[in-house]
């Protein structure tokens, strides 16, 4: 069943709409295993539009392994069960200042061509009464992160779950990426790469402080 209800899928019910990655309210209804399965019967469908022959023992195990690929690591953060937990812990320090974390290894996946999205995610807040474990952090990228994207969104969802699980609007994100879409067909250009950013409380406000996090990031 289309989501045509305007209703909120379980996924990203969190974010406000206009964030949310667009998936049908049936998304979840089967289980990985079934999902694999059917993946796998449509993926050799196209292997054999193309003329390979599945009888090759290359080939033959080509389906299943692009469907599992799909299902348990490029779009496994479609599924709200991935969701990372963030667990804060008391700022017993009394440490106020930036916090970044940067050069966050990210895989993504452009979703009008389906081929990958490299690059490193930066991110940063200002703890308040609560730190994070370090470790979330990358988390909440890496979910984000596995499904298929545009950059802008993305970058806006890694920011909206942060502001949520840390309790504040002081926080930052800086994606750089390259799309294989621009790299390795239509313009095929290598040499150009994606920026894109979004500032939130402070770090909206106060441009020393955004200047700060530029500059710890290299930028
Ligand atoms: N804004 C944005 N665009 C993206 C992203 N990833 C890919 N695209 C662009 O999506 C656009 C899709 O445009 P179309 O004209 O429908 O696709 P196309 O004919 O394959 O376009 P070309 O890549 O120019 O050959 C392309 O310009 C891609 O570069 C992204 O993360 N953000
Ligand atoms: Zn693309």
């Amino acid at each position: 069943m289309d989501n045509l209800s305007g209703l909120a899928p379980a996924t990203d019910a969190h974010l406000p709409s206009s964030l949310r990655t667009p998936l049908r309210d049936d998304a979840f209804d089967q289980a990985d295993e079934a999902k694999i399965a059917a993946i796998a019967g449509h993926f050799e469908a196209i292997m054999r539009e193309l003329g390979l022959d599945l009888r090759d023992d290359s080939l033959a195990g080509t389906p299943r392994r692009v469907a599992k690929m799909y299902v348990q690591e490029w779009f496994k953060g479609l599924d709200p069960k991935h969701r990372p937990e963030v667990r804060l812990f008391e700022n017993r320090y009394g440490y106020h200042q930036l916090l970044v974390e940067r050069d966050i290894t990210l895989f993504s996946c452009c979703e009008h061509h389906f081929v990958p999205i490299i690059g490193k995610a930066h991110v940063a807040y200002l703890p308040g009464s609560h730190v994070v474990g370090l470790s979330k952090l990358n988390r909440v990228v890496q979910y984000y992160a596995r499904r298929p994207q545009v950059q802008e969104r993305l970058t806006r969802q890694i920011a909206e779950e942060l502001k949520l699980s840390l309790g504040t609007d002081d926080v930052a994100v800086l994606i750089e990426a390259d799309h294989l879409c621009v790299m390795s067909r239509g313009v095929n250009d290598t040499s150009s790469s994606t920026l894109t950013s979004e500032y939130g409380g402070r770090f909206a406000s106060d441009e020393a402080l955004r200047s700060e996090f530029l500059r710890q990031i290299g930028k």
